[in-house]
């Protein structure tokens, strides 16, 4: 597959992670976590490289990812600090869950 093609399954995968249709799991992913809004205090004190679609988005649209594994890489950082900061049993845990399954069909389709 040529770049060019593997970005637009990138962007296609996007577009389903942030699509309104997904909005009640993907909703805490769209854009960076905001700790005082949320009243998430210690928000940075666990979560060291924040990351979101939205940012992932924008770099994808300003080819900050020279290899698709970047853009892979950040997706899964949004996971990761979602299990990080939300225990197992949590609300937004089982949010973040649901999208890594969604990632991972289309991804892996
Ligand atoms: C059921 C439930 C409970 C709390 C929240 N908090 C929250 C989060 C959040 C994001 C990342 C994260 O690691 C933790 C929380 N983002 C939001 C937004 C954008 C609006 C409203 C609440 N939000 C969301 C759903």
């Amino acid at each position: 597959k040529t770049l060019q093609k593997k970005f637009r399954t990138c962007l296609k995968i996007l577009k389903v992670l942030m699509s309104k249709k997904n909005s009640d799991i993907n909703f805490p992913f769209l854009q960076p976590v905001d700790p005082i809004a949320l009243n998430l205090p210690n928000y940075f004190d666990v979560v060291k490289n924040p990351m979101d679609l939205g940012t992932i988005s924008n770099n994808l649209m300003n080819w900050k990812y020279k290899t698709i594994d970047q853009f892979v890489d950040d997706l899964n950082l949004v996971f990761y600090n979602c299990f990080q900061f939300n225990p197992e049993g949590n609300e937004v845990h089982s949010m973040g869950k649901k999208l890594k399954e969604l990632f991972n069909f289309h991804w892996l389709e």
